[in-house]
């Protein structure tokens, strides 16, 4: 093995004993370095974080080959002590390979797939209705609430049409240092943050014990990062056995996922506490990643008004003016479609992914790849892999996955692109995004509906001479930019439209009560 380490991925030099630590330790939105780094090393970067074996993965065609050929070697999660602490166990997204995780995500895939996935259109189409009346009457939200509310159309899938609610919400802010917020007024509130307690606990070299584990032996009294790490794990799990509870004792229709999994023969090899956890951490791994995908959207609608006619020049000649867009026209908006593709290539929800781990030794392109090593995938360099996608790979540019079609001025989606997603947004192989059909259902539906409806402008300043900051951020996830925008309809019926289909659709849920 000796002289297998010799054949080791490139990496920077790091320094004696801490390795690469000090250049991975505090570093803010981490994808960027080492964006810049796989310019200088390659496909995989070798990381030595005090004597642990870490590779960043960040090529496409590596990821295919070890994630997706090879899946039965990088299935699994490294080891993470605080966030087993956390409950990481039993949370479908970060737990280690084996019996437990198999048996959850087979029952995930059973309410998630993409046959599946079409029973929940209806839900995501009135979530979508929902959502464009709020942007555009809901005056008492800023935009930020509205966009982290309009993830529940995902959460509606999974805990029914009476889905969580939310008085209030506040951006998620979760340090690591202090108490998890779980307000019971706001669930979705508490969904996110328990998230980001789980990928900012993630977010490399965020605790010293996952890099020297002889932490882990001082006990509970003196290790602040213990003590809150377990109160956290009883307090998530209180909170997802009280969602589940509610959701199969309420949704009298029994279309959610958790009303699915409490009747299904499938789920019979779950216990109740895993169910409450594959709920909870199915909405957790949902509702953010939506979310940000969302703000994304409009971010890059504002930024990019041609883009936006062009859509909406397609909705008005499939759609016309008279009815929202649905389901069915899903085939015939091509470039609906590549905008949804170009969101998620552009901004990757989570451009690191929770870490897979070798489970043996292997190779890949002549260089070693250590049995336990961590493999950080780079999603943010696959979406932006010059080879791939050309050299404008920086730019917003949904035609990439457009051609001309016969018809002058129309377009149709690249044939590669009908049955691929053209991204690496959703991860890869056996632990590839599990809600993924549901998820590009919901953002399809969602974006179609505001564009079909609304005209999105920037409010009080001008995008170019002014560009939104994002903050700097030590989680996973891709923080959103900090913008404003406003919504103006674009023509009378749509607003009559809107307000005839919202009432719809509380008359449907009243009469459900
Ligand atoms: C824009 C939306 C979404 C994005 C960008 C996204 C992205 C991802 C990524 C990158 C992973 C890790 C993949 C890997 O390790 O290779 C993942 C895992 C997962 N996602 Fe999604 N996701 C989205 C929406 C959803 C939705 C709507 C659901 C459920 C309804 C969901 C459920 C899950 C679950 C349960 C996992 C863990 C899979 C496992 O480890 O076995 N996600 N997602």
């Amino acid at each position: 093995r000796g002289g297998d380490r010799k054949h080791l991925p490139p990496g920077p030099p790091g320094v004696p004993i801490l390795g690469n630590l000090p250049q991975v330790v505090g570093v803010p939105q981490l994808w960027h370095t080492f964006d810049k780094w796989r310019y200088e090393y390659g496909p995989l970067t070798y990381l030595n974080m005090v004597g642990k074996d870490v590779m960043v993965l960040n090529s496409k065609a590596a990821a295919m080959e070890l994630l997706e050929r090879r899946s039965a070697t990088y299935s699994d999660r490294p080891r993470s002590i605080v966030a087993e602490y956390i409950g990481s166990r039993m949370a479908i997204p970060f737990a280690r390979y084996g019996k437990s995780w198999q048996n959850m995500r087979r029952a995930a895939h059973a309410v998630l797939n993409a046959r599946v996935s079409s029973q929940y259109h209806a839900v995501q189409a009135e979530e979508a209705i929902i959502l464009a009346h709020g942007l555009l009457y809901d005056k008492s939200s800023t935009l930020l609430e509205k966009i982290n509310g309009s993830a529940s159309t995902v959460i509606s899938v999974v805990y029914g049409k009476r889905s969580l609610s939310s008085e209030k919400k506040d951006q998620v802010t979760v340090d690591l240092d202090e108490d998890l917020h779980l307000p019971e007024s706001d669930p979705l509130q508490s969904l996110c943050n328990i998230g980001h307690r789980f990928t900012s606990s993630l977010y490399p070299g965020a605790y010293l014990v996952e890099v020297l584990p002889i932490l882990d032996y001082i006990p509970a009294a003196m290790a602040r990062w213990k003590r809150n790490a377990q109160k956290d794990y009883g307090r998530i799990s209180e909170t997802f056995h009280k969602f589940y509870n509610d959701a199969v004792r309420n949704d009298q229709q029994r279309t959610s996922l958790c009303a699915s999994l409490a009747d299904s023969q499938l789920a019979t090899a779950l216990t109740n506490a895993e169910k409450a956890w594959v709920t909870g951490s199915i909405s957790v791994a949902a509702l953010e990643t939506t979310s940000t995908t969302l703000s994304f959207f409009l971010y890059a609608m504002i930024q990019h008004p041609i883009v936006q006619e062009q859509a909406q020049k397609e909705l008005d000649r499939v759609v016309g003016r008279l009815r929202c867009p649905n389901f069915t026209d899903m085939a015939h908006l091509p470039y609906m479609r590549a905008i949804v593709k170009e969101v998620l290539r552009w901004q990757p929800a989570i451009p690191l992914v929770v870490p897979r781990m070798a489970m043996e030794d292997d190779w890949y392109e002549g260089r070693f790849i250590p049995k336990g090593t961590a493999i950080i995938l780079n999603l943010w360099s696959m979406n932006r892999d010059r080879d791939v996608y050309g050299p404008d790979v920086d730019l917003f540019r949904p035609e990439r996955f457009l051609q001309e079609s016969e018809k002058e001025g129309e377009y149709a989606l690249r044939t590669e692109y009908e049955n691929e997603d053209g991204h690496c947004s959703f991860g890869f192989g056996r632990r590839g995004c599990v809600g993924k059909y549901v998820a590009d259902n919901a953002l399809f539906i969602d974006m179609a509906t505001i564009l079909w409806a609304l005209r999105i402008e920037p409010e009080a300043f001008k995008a170019a001479e002014n560009p939104a900051t994002q903050k700097p951020t030590k989680d996973l996830v891709n923080p959103i930019p900090d913008f404003q925008c406003r919504f103006i309809p674009r023509f009378t019926e749509a607003e009559t439209i809107l307000q005839h289909l919202k009432e719809d659709v509380l008359q449907g849920r009243n009469n459900e009560d």
